[in-house]
């Protein structure tokens, strides 16, 4: 599957994010739990020069929770700070204010610490700023030396936050990124073939999550991709004119519904695999 792929807006996102970087003591980079890398951006690095990298496992209440301390440990074996939170979540978001307030204010009376969020499209930033910042994130006003109209909101008397985040496209040379971050919901819906999306969604579930399948559309998962959709039309009354199954919005239900957790925990990617199921679709033309 071909995934269209023409983010205009980037160049523009880009120097928006250099230029707002230098203001800040930490960026936070939010990961999608369900795959960390393909939701990663590999060139925030170079973007974030002398920044220090925090990597927020977002949305982590959706991800297999074995998977995802998997990735907790590779992050750390790699020196870098990693956390997952469920941005939904006050108690999980205020754990993440503590490792912050933990690794910069070493002592009381502190000068706030200043961080930006940055993250690609629907991983949630918007989401953690709202639950980070509260009812209390008023906004502090513009501050000099700041570019004209940046603000800050106030988490606490340590930390502040730029109040518009960073939004990032990651490069998808990797056919796989591209397809998993369509089935997260980053990708726009124009931009992609949802019916061929869900067959290949569909074949990773009955290898990885069949008990997933099962539960959720009670299928035989045995079938091939196009059989267990057409069933799942069938099962939920999606029939069109002369009963014939309405494999779109068949499709559309499964993303939606994966999205929405309603199979249940599932991770895209593990941090041990090697070779499998994604390296397939890679390779393949
Ligand atoms: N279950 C769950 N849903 C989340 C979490 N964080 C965000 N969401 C949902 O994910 C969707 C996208 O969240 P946003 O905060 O709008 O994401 P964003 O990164 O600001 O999106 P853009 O503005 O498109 O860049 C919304 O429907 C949120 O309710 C989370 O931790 N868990």
């Amino acid at each position: 599957m071909e995934i269209q792929w023409y983010p205009g807006h980037m160049a523009k996102a880009r120097k928006i994010i250099k230029q707002n970087i230098r203001l800040v003591d930490a960026v936070i980079e939010l990961v999608d739990a369900r795959a960390p890398l393909a939701s990663h951006l590999p060139d925030l690095d170079e973007l974030s020069g002398g920044a220090q990298k925090i990597v927020v496992l977002n949305k982590a209440d959706l991800a297999d929770e074995r998977v995802t301390g998997m990735w907790i440990k590779k992050f750390r074996e790699m020196q870098l700070e990693a956390l997952d939170v469920n941005s939904m979540d006050r108690h999980s978001v205020k754990r993440l204010i503590n490792l912050i307030t933990t690794i910069y204010c070493k002592k009381p009376g502190c000068r706030p610490t200043r961080c930006m969020i940055i993250g690609i499209p629907n991983v949630g930033k918007s989401s953690i700023i709202n639950q980070m910042a509260g009812r209390k994130g008023a906004r502090t006003g513009d501050i000099p030396g700041v570019t004209k109209g940046k603000m800050w909101l106030k988490v606490n008397k340590e930390l502040e936050l730029l109040d518009t985040p960073g939004i990032l496209w990651p490069k998808f040379e990797d056919k796989a990124i591209g397809i998993k971050l369509a089935i997260l919901g980053s990708i726009k819906e124009e931009l992609i073939n949802i019916e061929e999306l869900s067959y290949i969604f569909l074949e990773f579930l009955s290898k990885e999550y069949p008990h997933s399948l099962r539960e959720r559309y009670k299928i035989d998962v045995g079938k091939s991709p196009r059989e267990m959709l057409n069933d799942i039309a069938f099962k939920r009354g999606f029939l069109m004119a002369g009963g014939v199954p309405d494999m779109e919005r068949s499709a559309k239900t499964l993303l939606m519904e994966y999205r929405q957790g309603k199979l249940g925990r599932i991770s895209l990617e593990n941090p041990d695999e090697q070779g499998g199921f994604w390296q397939n679709i890679s390779n393949q033309e």
